[in-house]
């Protein structure tokens, strides 16, 4: 593979005393689908915004193509943002046309532009009505019509999934898979872990303002805890208790799913099966992205890794805590 064509290179911003970002770096390549996740107050929205140049870094710089991005190549980059930008009042065609012609369309190709993706996101029949009166999942639609209606060679998307209905989440992953196929490197944060896991070819971790992790789904996984699913229908309850480095992650009848620490011998979890009885299945299975993200948002803090923050944040710490807690409420699956 080619280097990233969309790289951001040691940004830093602070907001007060606060420092939202803190040295982030990494780069996105074309046509590919990048994952940015984090706990609430990470640096996420911050990050994406100096990409766009809605915000200007206090250190860093962002490249397109190898050039520090300016205002022309920013024309091309589409932007969801997190807050959400559209006219209440304006119809939704209008706003789309007016959006592509703002993007230097000309005004018969922004209508075809907007005719296009009023039809492929399934807003025909809200074309005339007035954005405001759309429910907040059709907006969100329309805010996507709007980051993709100039064509743009880059899209960087917050939270374009939060909010949005099954159907809807289709949609969107559909459309972010086609233009990502077009070789657009999509950028977007996502409180969806699984769905970041189904859709992203590469995932960024980021804590405190940083990018702690890095990598495919594979990638992340190298240095995680192993997981073996055991089916053994004699088994008794307590089969695997004893056995140095593994803990029983869950058991529903004769299956049983464990975690093994780092240096566990598998083929004493194998043999230990063995001498209960026959065994069915011995899978090794990889992680979720909701465990390999707790791991790792965890362990930095544990290891006392300077969240980048000044020392008026002591809730900062709390944060990061927070997330194994709102992780676990939420069924793993959300940070
Ligand atoms: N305009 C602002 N003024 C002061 N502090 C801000 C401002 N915007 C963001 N921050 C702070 O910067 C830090 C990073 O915020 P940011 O919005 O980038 O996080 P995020 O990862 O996008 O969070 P979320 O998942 O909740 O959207 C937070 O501590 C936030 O409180």
């Amino acid at each position: 593979m080619t280097g990233p064509v969309l790289e951001v290179d040691g940004l830093r911003k602070r907001y007060g005393r606060r420092q939202a970002v803190a040295d982030m770096t990494f780069g996105i390549h074309a046509g590919e689908l990048f994952g940015f996740v984090g706990s609430n107050g990470a640096g996420k929205t911050t990050t994406m915004r100096i990409v766009l140049g809605v915000l200007t870094p206090d250190e860093g710089e962002v490249r397109w193509r190898g050039r520090p991005v300016d205002f022309a190549a920013r024309r091309q980059f589409g932007y969801m943002p997190e807050e959400r930008g559209l006219y209440p009042r304006m119809k939704v065609g209008e706003h789309l046309r007016y959006l592509g012609e703002l993007h230097g369309l000309p005004s018969a190709a922004a209508r075809r532009a907007a005719d296009r993706w009023v039809e492929r996101l399934e807003l025909s029949r809200y074309a005339t009505e007035e954005v405001q009166n759309l429910s907040l999942g059709n907006q969100q639609r329309v805010q996507l019509a709007a980051a993709l209606v100039h064509d743009p060679q880059v899209l960087v998307l917050d939270e374009p999934f939060s909010g949005l209905d099954p159907v809807a989440v289709d949609v969107m992953h559909d459309v972010l898979v086609e233009r990502a196929a077009d070789g657009v490197p999509v950028m977007f944060s996502s409180h969806q872990l699984s769905l970041v896991e189904r859709v992203c070819d590469r995932v960024g971790i980021v804590s405190g303002g940083r990018l702690i992790a890095c990598g495919t789904i594979e990638e992340l996984s190298e240095n995680a805890e192993r997981r073996l699913l055991v089916d053994a229908p004699e088994a008794g309850e307590n089969w695997a208790a004893g056995l140095r480095g593994v803990s029983v992650v869950s058991r529903e009848g004769s299956r049983t799913r464990l975690r093994l620490a780092k240096g566990a011998d598998d083929q004493r979890v194998l043999h230990a099966a063995l001498a209960t009885g026959p065994v069915l299945a011995f899978v090794s299975e990889r992680p979720p992205l909701s465990d390999l993200y707790r791991d790792l948002v965890t362990t930095t803090g544990a290891h006392g890794q300077d969240t980048g923050r000044t020392s008026d944040t002591d809730t900062d710490t709390n944060t990061t805590a927070g997330v194994a807690t709102t992780a676990n409420d939420t069924d793993g699956d959300e940070t």
